[in-house]
C-alpha cells in the first residue's frame, strides 16, 4: 500500500535464480497479496509454455519484431537465455515507478546487471538459491512443462547462474515456499521504507515542524 503520508518513489524489486529454484512461484504469491507491487511482463522469443498466455506470461514475440523493439530503444534491459531473447519493455515500468507503484521482475543476472548499471538507486535485487542441485533438479521434473533435454540444459547452466549470487543485495534459500515469501516481503517492506526512497519527507517533516 502506499504510504498515506509520505510521497514515495517505486522500486524495482528483481529475483534471480537458477531455472527452477522457484522465483515465479514466490512471485506469484507476492502480486496476490501485495496491492502495490505490478509485475513486469517480458518479452521472449521462446514459445509459450502449457497454459502460458500472450500478454499475461510474456509477450511473445518473433525474433524480427524483438529486434525491432531493441532497434527503438524499447528495452530497459534484455539479454539471450538459453539461446532465446528476453526483454524488458520499457514504459510499463516507467509509468509504475513515476506513479509511486513498485514493479517485480523475474529477470536473470545478464538483465539485473544492466538495471543496476542504469538505475541503481531504483534496484533492490533478491537471489533465490534452492536448497540442493537434487532439489533443483527435481523440481524441474516435477514442474512437467519442459521435456528431459531442456531440463538437462538448465541443470547444466544452474552452477553459471548460481556464480552471480554475489552481485545481489539479498540472497533467499527457497526451501519452504511460505517462509521464502515471507523473507522476501520482509525485504520489500523494509525497502519501501528507505529514507532516501521516501521523496516526500521534506515536506512531510516541514508541515510536522511547521508551527
Ligand atoms: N520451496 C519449494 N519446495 C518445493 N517445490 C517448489 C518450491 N518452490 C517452487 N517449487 C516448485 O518448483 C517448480 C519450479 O518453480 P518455478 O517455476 O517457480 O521456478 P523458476 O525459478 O521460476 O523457474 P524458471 O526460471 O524456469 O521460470 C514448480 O513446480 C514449483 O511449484
Ligand atoms: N534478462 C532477462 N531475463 C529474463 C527476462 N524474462 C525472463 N528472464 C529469465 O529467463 C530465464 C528463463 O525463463 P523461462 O520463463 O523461459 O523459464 C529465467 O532465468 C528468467 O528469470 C527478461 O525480461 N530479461
Amino acid at each position: 500500500m502506499q504510504d498515506a503520508f509520505v510521497q514515495r518513489r517505486g522500486l524495482m524489486l528483481v529475483l534471480s535464480s537458477p531455472s527452477g529454484a522457484g522465483k515465479t512461484t514466490i512471485s506469484r504469491e507476492l502480486l496476490g497479496r501485495d496491492g502495490n507491487l505490478a509485475l513486469s511482463v517480458s518479452a521472449t522469443t521462446r514459445a509459450p509454455r502449457p497454459g502460458e498466455e500472450d500478454g499475461v506470461h510474456y509477450h511473445f514475440l518473433d525474433e524480427g519484431e524483438f529486434r525491432r523493439m531493441v532497434a527503438d530503444g524499447d528495452f530497459l534491459e534484455h539479454a539471450e537465455v538459453f539461446g532465446k531473447l528476453y526483454g524488458t519493455p520499457r514504459r510499463p515500468v516507467e509509468r509504475t515507478l513515476d506513479a509511486g507503484g513498485d514493479v517485480l521482475f523475474d529477470i536473470d543476472w545478464q538483465g539485473t546487471r544492466q538495471l543496476r548499471d542504469t538505475a541503481r538507486a531504483d534496484l533492490v535485487s533478491v537471489f533465490v538459491l534452492p536448497p540442493s542441485m537434487d532439489a533443483l533438479a527435481e523440481r524441474l521434473r516435477q514442474r512437467g512443462q519442459d521435456s528431459e533435454a531442456v531440463v538437462r540444459e538448465r541443470m547444466a547452466k544452474a552452477a553459471d547462474e548460481m556464480s552471480h549470487w554475489r552481485e545481489y543485495d539479498y540472497i533467499v534459500v527457497n526451501e519452504s515456499i511460505p517462509e521464502s515469501v515471507r523473507r522476501v516481503e520482509a525485504i520489500l517492506q523494509a525497502e519501501r521504507l528507505r529514507r532516501e526512497r521516501q521523496t516526500g519527507l521534506p515536506d512531510f517533516v516541514g508541515r510536522l515542524t511547521d508551527v
